[in-house]
């Protein structure tokens, strides 16, 4: 992968900082009386761009702008005086849903080594920059202000879908992570694996939103934003039609509150072995060229649908290693866009694959002007997370819910729908 992009964009840290290959490790303490090493790559979290010596893009845009001022109001949509609806889930911690075996506040394993090589010192500079097309007024973001408390950050979703439990301490800073048992039947499992493994897995693809830093998964992209293989990926995927899956994408509305036309094609993906995919978002950086390319089609994702199709007793967990750092982000220690030390104390959240179980999340929250208008959909930094490497063959089905209808064409349709 190549660290400086061909279109003038300045891959993070190329020239200035060097990357050590890890930065820092954190003594973790777990809620069930574990303690592991946990090891994060400085890179993701950095990103940034130069334009015209001007550092522009997300880092810019979110770090300098919103990130304290946002951060400082989580604990106002999760207060009793914020949300209500959070505010409850807040008060219903997992302990009381009686699964505590699928996930945990064990952080994740050691991550992998990033996926970049070693930067070879001195770099050369970068080519002069292509005079920059403006930014378009639809996608420049203006200074979030202070959202009001009956404006949620993130996009509603049906917080009284069966089964459905708020396993991250929403307060300040952590990001909103759900999870929910019998999502899908043993049959649909059976039948989206079946469908995966007779339709041809591919190697899935990412496309990135043009500083290498955000391996998104995506497939119908417009040509700014090709998709790639990488080895930040490498399981394989179908893309399924809509109208050969209705019960699941029927259930995916009715959990995120969305309409049917805002899913994505449904997609199975399967992890061998040693398999995985990286920290990444499943968003994208709306200020960018992909980024804007991306949104084309039914705009930004505003949540994610990750459903395990089978059990899997090691590995293949889901981790987000930014959940829970409430304390941290709200002392101003740490902001994963600028990098610096992971504090002690956080934890995280993992999730193990549980056969109909999904969970779901936000990889982007809303902005909003002083008006109390929405006037963007950004990636959200907080929803980073990765599939830790199988150990046991891994199967799951990822939808995402777009702000609007989104168009897509399957890699192969069934000889029956999955009802
Ligand atoms: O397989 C997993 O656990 C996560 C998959 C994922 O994050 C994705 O496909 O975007
Ligand atoms: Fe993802």
């Amino acid at each position: 992968m190549n660290n400086q992009a061909s279109n003038g964009w300045n891959s993070a840290h190329a020239t200035n900082v060097p990357i050590p290959s890890q930065f820092g490790t954190q003594q973790a303490n777990t809620h069930y009386g574990q303690q592991q090493q946990v090891a994060f790559s400085h890179k993701q979290y950095t990103p940034y761009r130069q334009e015209n010596g001007q550092q522009v893009g997300l880092n810019h845009q979110i770090n300098q702008h919103h990130f304290q001022q946002q951060y400082g109001q989580y604990g106002q949509h999760y207060t009793k005086q914020g949300a209500p609806q959070y505010a409850q889930q807040v008060s219903a911690p997992h302990e009381q849903q009686g699964f505590p075996q699928y996930y945990s506040q064990i952080p994740p394993q050691p991550l992998q080594q990033p996926p970049f090589p070693p930067l070879q010192a001195p770099l050369q500079a970068p080519p002069p920059l292509q005079a920059p097309p403006p930014l378009q007024p639809s996608v420049s973001i203006p200074p979030v202000v202070q959202t009001p408390y009956n404006f949620p950050k993130y996009t509603a979703i049906n917080v009284g879908y069966p089964n459905l439990a708020l396993i991250t301490e929403v307060n300040e800073g952590s990001p909103p992570v759900y999870f929910c048992n019998d999502f899908l039947t043993a049959e649909e499992c059976d039948a989206l694996i079946r469908a995966g493994q007779s339709g041809g897995f591919q190697q899935s693809p990412v496309v990135s939103d043009d500083n290498d830093l955000n391996l998104t998964n995506v497939s119908n992209l417009a040509s700014a934003a090709k998709p790639q293989v990488s080895n930040v990926r490498t399981s394989t995927t179908i893309y399924l039609d809509r109208a050969d899956t209705p019960s699941i994408v029927n259930k995916v509305a009715a959990i995120t509150g969305q309409t049917v036309q805002q899913c994505e094609l449904p997609q199975v993906a399967q992890y061998l072995s040693s398999q995985k995919y990286d920290a990444h978002f499943d968003a994208f950086d709306v200020t960018t060229v992909n980024g804007k390319a991306f949104c084309a089609n039914g705009g930004q994702r505003i949540a994610t649908v990750l459903i395990y199709l089978n059990d899997v007793s090691e590995g293949g967990r889901t981790n987000f290693p930014l959940a829970n750092w409430r304390a941290d982000i709200e002392a101003g220690t740490y902001n994963p866009l600028d990098g610096g030390s992971f504090p002690k104390g956080s934890r995280g959240v993992s999730v193990k694959p549980k056969r109909g179980a999904c969970v779901v999340f936000f990889p982007s929250y809303n902005l909003y002007d002083s008006s109390g208008n929405k006037v963007g959909v950004q990636l959200d930094p907080l929803a980073l997370h990765q599939a830790e490497p199988a150990v046991d063959i891994k199967y799951v089905s990822q939808i995402w819910v777009r702000e609007g209808a989104y168009a897509g064409v399957p890699s192969v349709r069934l000889a029956s729908p999955i009802n």
